[in-house]
């Protein structure tokens, strides 16, 4: 592969999902540490994910989205409650990364938030069947983060119950993503932020997305490459976090969400961001199986709820974030206007 091609690699993880042999799941350790040094993206087969369990998640979030705004606006909370409701143009996740919008706007997407692991409660919207549906899609999503986790520990050689001592207590949220704003509604002559540049902020995110474009990631080519879903699969990205742990072994790529735009209207996308982030009390340093001889250390030890609270005093609180140096370096090399 030349070093400018762009691939999402695609595996399929059931021999974890299910009782592979030792040699499959080798096998499948060894792709995906290819594919997390390589890109930070993959394409997920395999995950048990049953269909109908999507078809559930689509219909509640459908639900949801067709409320009338002043509906959804009750259920918007405050910058430092990560939950409910967020209207679009009132996050910016550029900021969450220290480094202004290459648009200087805030992010057009609406979102809808629930989650574990802080002690917050959780709000619900008033719409039939949604608590059933996402509840039962969340469960599934952890649970594909775990057994990702489980790979993560083989392929990079740790003890198998390594991902368990700083999970146990996860801090996980769903994010629920719509991209669609009513003609008009926005001037549709500049480049338009569906979401901007960023990095995800834990350990792994599993994505559900509809098969419409919008997802754009640099590659090592420092260029921004349009992904999706293949049929029946999730992507996974790796956070910040995984790039913490190894020293930036494996990638925490940089991504955004330019959804297309025919006619003068936006095609409207969804997508659903399960981020397993870790337990809040848990430290997260580089690992000294991760740090070659004389290796410079990348990071400084942190903990995972002063990274968090520091991403989200960006994206939702509009503050810079002034402690992601390394990867707002990479962010402005990918992006010229930002240098
Ligand atoms: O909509 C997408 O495909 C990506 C969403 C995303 O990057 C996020 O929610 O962090
Ligand atoms: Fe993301």
């Amino acid at each position: 592969m030349s070093l400018t091609q762009f691939h999402v690699p695609t595996i399929d993880i059931s021999p974890y999902v299910g009782h592979g042999t030792e040699e499959s799941r080798r096998a499948v350790a060894s792709d995906l540490d290819y594919a997390c040094s390589a890109v930070g993206f993959m394409s997920i087969t395999g995950h048990g994910i049953p269909e109908s369990v999507l078809d559930g998640l689509r219909r509640a979030i459908d639900g949801f989205f067709a409320l009338n705004p002043a509906d959804k606006a009750s259920y918007i909370m405050p910058p430092d409650v990560n939950r409910g409701y967020t209207a679009p143009k009132s996050e910016s996740l550029s900021l969450s990364l220290g480094v202004e919008s290459a648009t200087r706007m805030n992010d057009f997407f609406e979102a809808f938030n629930v989650g574990t692991g802080d002690g917050v409660d959780n709000v619900w919207p008033a719409v039939d069947g949604f608590v059933d549906a996402v509840e039962t899609y969340f469960a599934h999503a952890a649970r594909v983060a775990r057994t990702l986790t489980q790979i993560f520990a083989d392929a990079l050689g740790l003890a198998p119950d390594f991902f368990e001592s700083i999970t146990n207590n996860s801090l996980d949220t769903l994010r629920m993503n719509n991209y669609a704003l009513p003609p008009g509604e926005i001037e549709l002559d500049g480049e338009l932020d569906g979401m901007g540049e960023h990095t995800d902020y834990g350990l792994v995110t599993v994505l559900w997305a509809d098969q419409v474009a919008g997802l754009q990631v640099v590659g090592s080519d420092l260029r921004w490459h349009d992904v999706s879903p293949a049929d029946d699969a999730v992507l996974i990205n790796l956070g910040d976090l995984t790039a913490r742990l190894t020293n930036d072994r494996w990638l925490s790529t940089l991504h955004r969400v330019r959804p297309p735009v025919v006619d003068g209207n936006i095609v409207r996308r969804r997508s659903v961001a399960f981020f397993h982030d870790g337990n809040l009390d848990a430290t997260i340093a580089p690992l000294d199986s991760c740090v070659e001889p004389g290796e410079a250390l990348h990071y400084e030890p942190v903990t995972v709820a002063e990274h968090i609270a520091a991403k989200l005093a960006g994206s939702r609180g509009g503050k810079s974030n002034t402690t992601a140096t390394r990867e707002a370096a990479r962010a402005r090399a990918a992006i010229p206007a930002l240098r």
